[in-house]
C-alpha cells in the first residue's frame, strides 16, 4: 500500500540554525502517527515543510505517493492543516468563518452548507455556531479550527499541538474526535510534547530531538524495548553529585539492576532499570541504609514514553523543554514565518 506520508532525510535550516537535521518516517493510510518531542525539536518545521508552508533544504516528502516539493498545489488539496495558534477573525461567527473557509476551497455552496452543518454537529459546536468567535474559549476555538481544517475532506489531517493549553474536557473531546476520524479512514499526523497524548492516541510515533528522529515504533514496542521496570531514587531532594555517585556505585552492584543513570537536571536523582519481578525497593533501601545514605523518595513504575526519551537522550522531556525555552526568541521566529 502506498504510504499516506513519506518524509525521507528531511533537512531545513533557518540561517545557520539546522532546525531539521535529518528526519525520516512514513505514515500508513488510516493511522494516527505522533511526532513527540520537546519545544524546539523541529516538529513544527517538519510539518510546515509537509504542508508546503516552508521549503526544505534537502530530502523527500510525499503525500499519497506524490512529491510535495514538485506538486505543492495537488498535495495541498489532500492535506488539512490545523496550526498551533488559532488566528480567528473575532467579529465573524463560527459558521461565517467556516463559510469563508469553504469559499477559499472553492466548495459549491450547497455542499459547503451540508459539510458545515455536519462538522458543527460532529464537533459538538451546535450552540456556538452562530456566536461571534471573539466570545469563544480556547477549547471551542480549537474545535472550530479543526472543523475548518476538515472542510475539504482531506485524506490527511496534520495537527500541530492540538490540545496545548486546553482543559481536560476539551482535550478529551479533541482526542475522541481524532479517533472517530481514524475510524472513518482519515490519516492523522499529530505533533505534541504531551507524552500522555501521544501514548493515548498514536498507533505509531517518532520521538524527535534536536532535529533528528531518535526512536520510532508503536508506543508498546518502544516501551518493551526498554526491558524492565523503572525505579526513581532520590537520596535528598537535591543531592550533591558526589553523593549520587556514591549511591550509584552501591546500587549498581545489586544483581537486578540492569542500568542506572544520574539525572543531573532533576537534583541528581537516580534512574534505574530493574529486571521485572525482582521486588527491588526493599533491597535498594537496605543497601543504602547499610552505608548510612538517606532516602528522600523511591518509586517503581512500568516504562513510559518519557523513559524512552530519557534512555535515548539522558534527560526527561520536561527538562529538555525547559532548556529549549530559555534559549528561544519566539518573536523573531514569528516575524520570519510571516515573511
Ligand atoms: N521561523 C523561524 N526562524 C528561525 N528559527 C526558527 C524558526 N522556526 C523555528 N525555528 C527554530 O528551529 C528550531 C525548531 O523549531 P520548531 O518550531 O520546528 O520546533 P518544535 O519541535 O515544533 O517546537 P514548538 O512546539 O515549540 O514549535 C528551534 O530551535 C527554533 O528556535
Amino acid at each position: 500500500m502506498t504510504p499516506a506520508i513519506v518524509i525521507d532525510s528531511l533537512k531545513k535550516n533557518y540561517g545557520s540554525l539546522e532546525a531539521v537535521k535529518e528526519i525520516s518516517f512514513s505514515v500508513q493510510p488510516g493511522e494516527i502517527f505522533g511526532l513527540l518531542g520537546p519545544n524546539g525539536a523541529g516538529k513544527t518545521t517538519t510539518i510546515r515543510c509537509l504542508c508546503t508552508l516552508a521549503k526544505p533544504d534537502g530530502g523527500k516528502i510525499e503525500v499519497g505517493g506524490v512529491s510535495v516539493i514538485d506538486y505543492p498545489k495537488a498535495t495541498r488539496k489532500r492535506l488539512g492543516y490545523v496550526a498551533q495558534e488559532v488566528a480567528l477573525d473575532k467579529i465573524l461567527t463560527g459558521r461565517e468563518l467556516l463559510q469563508l473557509q469553504a469559499a477559499l476551497y472553492h466548495l459549491p455552496k450547497t455542499i459547503a452548507k451540508e459539510r458545515i452543518n455536519q462538522l458543527i454537529s460532529l464537533l459538538d459546536l451546535g450552540e456556538y455556531g452562530d456566536r461571534k468567535t471573539g466570545t469563544y474559549s480556547g477549547g471551542i476555538r480549537k474545535r472550530l479550527d479543526l472543523a475548518a481544517g476538515l472542510l475539504h475532506q482531506p485524506e490527511v489531517l496534520v495537527l500541530d499541538e492540538p490540545t496545548v493549553g486546553l482543559d481536560i474536557e476539551s482535550r478529551f473531546i479533541v482526542w475522541d474526535f481524532l479517533r472517530k476520524l481514524r475510524e472513518a479512514g482519515t490519516t492523522v499526523l499529530i505533533t505534541s510534547h504531551y507524552l500522555e497524548e501521544i501514548d493515548a492516541l498514536a498507533d505509531r510515533l517518532a520521538i524527535i530531538d534536536g532535529g533528528r528522529v531518535i526512536a520510532s515504533g508503536t508506543p508498546s514496542q518502544l516501551k518493551d524495548r526498554l526491558g524492565g521496570d523503572r525505579v526513581t531514587l532520590r537520596i535528598r531532594e537535591f543531592s550533591p553529585l558526589s553523593e549520587a555517585e556514591q549511591a550509584k556505585t552501591i546500587v549498581q552492584a545489586l544483581p537486578f539492576v540492569e542500568q542506572i543513570i544520574i539525572n543531573t537536571a532533576q537534583g541528581n536523582s537516580l534512574n534505574l532499570v530493574v529486571s521485572v519481578g525482582s521486588n527491588p525497593l526493599s533491597k535498594i533501601e537496605k543497601s543504602l541504609e547499610e552505608v548510612g545514605l538517606p532516602i528522600f523518595s523511591l518509586a517503581q513504575s512500568r516504562p513510559s514514553l518519557d523513559d524512552v526519551y530519557l534512555a535515548a537522550t539522558g534527560r526527561t522531556l520536561m527538562d529538555a523543554e525547559l532548556a529549549a525555552a530559555s534559549g528561544r526568541d519566539l518573536k523573531a521566529e514569528k516575524k520570519q514565518q510571516m515573511k
